[in-house]
């Protein structure tokens, strides 16, 4: 027997039905007019194009009267301007055809204070309007949006452009539409639910990073809508919500500065290429284009394409020597930032390196030549206008080489024995008139001239004749004079060393991921580069994997940007930095008044039995709560050898596949990765090995190596060879970063005895078989 409130429920499920069929009926005459448009604009682009081809087939031989070009110029004008409105109608019809299957998932009733109408609005991914401008959807990122992300019921503030507005909430109600039906809804009193995130976080896994627009919390709305802060600074534990929420807070941002801001001006660099391609799907889904993305070491290495830039698989096992750990430590510090930049102003008086400037193999000007002009400019000059001055010269010592050169025999050889092509190509225009013989020779061995001295030329504007690399060289030489070594516990044996190590790679044509920013920040303070000024925002995920002078030099590089730095400082897998000081390294390059630090608790990745279990492998992490989504304990598989572990990892693959949970296998290294991949296919079973950031992640089961996992996530993870002295002590945060990329289900693997660093994990976080 149904009660009342549950008649009532019906009732009012069969209003919001109805409403919802209504919209519906609203998107799809809304996508009619919308592709009348489409067409329309289509038949005219065809029609451009069309008298395009006319003007161009009107034009006789190679000249061209200035009409045709001024209409060419015209015409292409057109076809930019409709090429462009086209474009965007069709991003809308995308936009309209996902509203088409869910307008919206949230509804707020509530009255403005000073109003006495109460208002009822619909919260969707896009904003749409009937044909009298009254909005049937708000943009999730409308202002008054916000309340639905940070209120309770009763008085809520927003921020309007108008500045803070006070409404008074009655209802706050929640929908789960599927293809245009109301499955359910909840009223809630907080700010969102703990049901409706319950649902989608118990989703399955899938290759591809989806978006949480429906489901955001208040801690991570706040980032999302931060717009003052020259430095936001999030630390979030794994699985709260990081990297979500930056690509909401991207979204937001365009939507906010829309006609100010571009996607070309924000950039994001992610841990590695992998990840980028799980992201790629969350901005275009929400009818943004993506932002500029790119790892660290990308940005660096397409700077010097000449040389092999080491890779994190080799940057990940070299430091796994306490020696490099330790010069790792001093090259990355900021100090060594302040030392390379004191050492750059020395350069202002002597010192800089120069090349020969060649002309057909020969000496044209000589090294010695050009820091001669180099140091004749006064002490007034920095760095940047002295090698712009010094350009200047080298350019008018070309002009008068072109000149000399030009009454040379090799020069009227050649002009005598140009061909009737050659001469063609030469000429201006093809009647082009000369006064008399000597003229037209004059112009020929100008033309020869030039073209053979452009090479010297290019060689003088792209700053050629720097010997970049000696000049890093000499600074890494001068270094324990400049600075301190023993503060870093570096001797100046072990430094001679480094600099041999530069030295062997340099003449391989490699260089390490230690010594790249150094030398492109050098590089930059000789040339006076003044970084790229149009940037606006610079996200950087994962940031407790860069070093202090990493961040420094992005800083340099973007000066005008703000910049959103997220990261987990439990999971330095790379430089293993203490927390605090990274963070406090960071600050001290802000104003305290344009920083702000935002810490994200809650994790909601996981279970909350594999939170429990991976919080405990931290001896002093960062504060982690548990999001209350339960599953079973996670196991761990004991083996006395290595085969038998292997049969456990593919009983465990079983019973995972029988839950339809995609596995990943996460290895320390690469060459366990690649061994254990081969083991499993002599048992018949199939699995992807991701051996390169540059791989796709695929479905099915995967094997991975644990600097690839960083950012990822899967429905289960299997641990492979957590043994005793597998991981040093200094190595919980990769473990800690390996275990919580498990949603559902965790599962770890020991041959003999388990890691000690596993041991600590209270026994009622496990099971052990
Ligand atoms: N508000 C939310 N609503 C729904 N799902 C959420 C929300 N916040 C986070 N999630 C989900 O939690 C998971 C972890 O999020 P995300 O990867 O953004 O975390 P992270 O902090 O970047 O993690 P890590 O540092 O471990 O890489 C994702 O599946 C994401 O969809």
């Amino acid at each position: 027997m149904t009660n009342n409130s549950e008649l009532e429920h019906l009732d009012e499920k069969k209003i919001e039905q109805d409403h919802l069929d209504e919209v519906i009926g609203i998107v799809k005459q809304t996508e009619q007019k919308l592709q009348e448009h489409i067409d329309i604009a289509q038949e005219d682009l065809e029609v451009i194009n069309d008298a395009f081809d006319d003007i161009h087939v009107g034009m006789d031989g190679d000249s061209i009267s200035f009409d045709a070009a001024l209409s060419i110029h015209q015409q292409q004008q057109m076809l930019d301007e409709r090429n462009n409105s086209w474009q965007q109608n069709r991003q809308r019809m995308d936009v309209l055809k996902r509203l088409e299957k869910t307008p919206y998932f949230a509804r707020l009733d509530f009255q403005e204070k000073g109003e006495t109408k109460r208002e009822t609005i619909y919260i969707g991914m896009s904003s749409l309007t009937d044909g009298n401008d009254h909005f049937l959807i708000y943009d999730w990122r409308a202002p008054i949006s916000s309340i639905y992300y940070d209120g309770n019921l009763g008085e809520v503030h927003y921020q309007s452009p108008d500045g803070d507005q006070e409404v008074d909430l009655f209802l706050k109600r929640q929908f789960l539409i599927e293809n245009g039906k109301i499955t359910s809804y909840f009223d809630t009193q907080e700010t969102i639910g703990d049901q409706m995130l319950l649902e989608v976080l118990d989703e399955k896994s899938s290759t591809h990073m989806k978006g949480i627009v429906k489901t955001i919390q208040k801690e991570q709305n706040k980032i999302i809508r931060n717009t003052k802060s020259k430095l936001l600074f999030v630390q979030g534990a794994a699985g709260s919500g990081k990297t979500s929420a930056i690509l909401q807070r991207i979204a937001y941002l365009l939507y906010r500065y829309r006609g100010n801001l571009t996607s070309s001006q924000v950039v994001m660099f992610s841990p590695n290429m992998l990840f980028n391609d799980y992201i790629k799907d969350v901005l275009p889904e929400m009818g943004e284009q993506n932002m500029v993305q790119m790892t660290f070491i990308q940005y660096v290495a397409r700077r010097l394409p000449h040389l092999q830039v080491e890779t994190l698989a080799e940057k990940f096992e070299h430091d796994d020597n306490q020696k490099r750990k330790q010069f790792s430590k001093f090259v990355s510090d900021n100090e060594f930032f302040k030392v390379l930049t004191n050492y750059s102003e020395l350069l202002n008086q002597s010192g800089m390196s120069f090349r020969n400037l060649k002309f057909q193999g020969k000496v044209f000007i000589s090294k010695e030549k050009i820091a001669e002009i180099y140091y004749s400019f006064g002490p007034q000059y920095n760095l940047g206008n002295r090698l712009d001055a010094t350009v200047e010269r080298l350019t008018k010592m070309l002009h008068r080489k072109i000149g000399s050169e030009m009454r040379s025999k090799w020069v009227a050889e050649r002009v005598e024995n140009l061909s009737q092509e050659e001469l063609q190509a030469m000429y201006r225009t093809s009647d082009q008139e000369f006064k008399n013989g000597d003229q037209e020779q004059k112009f020929l061995a100008r033309q020869i001239v030039t073209k053979m001295m452009q090479k010297v030329y290019n060689q003088i504007v792209h700053f050629r004749f720097i010997n970049v690399s000696a000049n890093y060289l000499h600074f890494l030489q001068a270094v324990p004079k400049i600075a301190d070594l023993k503060v870093f516990d570096v001797t100046e044996e072990q430094w001679d060393d480094y600099v041999q190590e530069f030295i062997d790679g340099m003449n391989n044509k490699r260089i390490s991921i230690n010594n790249i920013t150094p030398y492109l920040y050098l590089y930059d303070l000789v040339t006076g580069k003044h970084g790229e000024l149009d940037m606006k925002f610079v996200f950087i995920d994962e940031i407790q994997d860069y070093t202090p002078f990493q961040l420094a030099y992005l800083k340099y590089n973007f000066p005008r940007a703000r910049y959103t730095m997220l990261g987990d400082l439990n999971q330095s897998i790379f430089t293993k930095k203490n927390s605090q000081t990274l963070l406090s390294e960071v600050q001290k390059m802000f104003n305290a008044d344009e920083t702000k630090v935002v810490q994200l608790t809650h994790s909601y990745r996981s279970t909350k039995q594999i939170t429990d279990y991976t919080k405990s492998i931290l001896t002093n992490g960062q504060t982690i709560e548990p999001f209350n989504r339960n599953g079973d304990l996670p196991n761990v598989l004991m083996a006395d050898n290595k085969s038998t572990s292997i049969k456990q990892v593919i009983s465990q693959l079983q019973k995972n596949d029988q839950k339809n949970y995609t596995s990943a296998i996460i290895t320390k290294t690469l060459e366990e990765a690649e061994a254990l991949q081969k083991d499993l296919l002599q048992e018949n079973v199939k699995a992807t090995l991701i051996k390169s950031e540059n791989q796709r992640l695929a479905a099915g089961t995967i094997v991975l190596p644990s600097y690839l996992a960083k950012g990822l996530e899967f429905d289960a993870v299997i641990v492979w060879d957590a043994s005793k002295g597998k991981f040093d002590e200094d190595e919980q945060q990769l473990i800690y970063t390996i275990t919580s990329r498990a949603m559902h289900r965790l599962t770890v693997t020991a041959i003999g005895e388990l890691s000690h660093l596993l041991q600590r994990v209270p026994e009622k976080y496990y099971t052990v078989e």
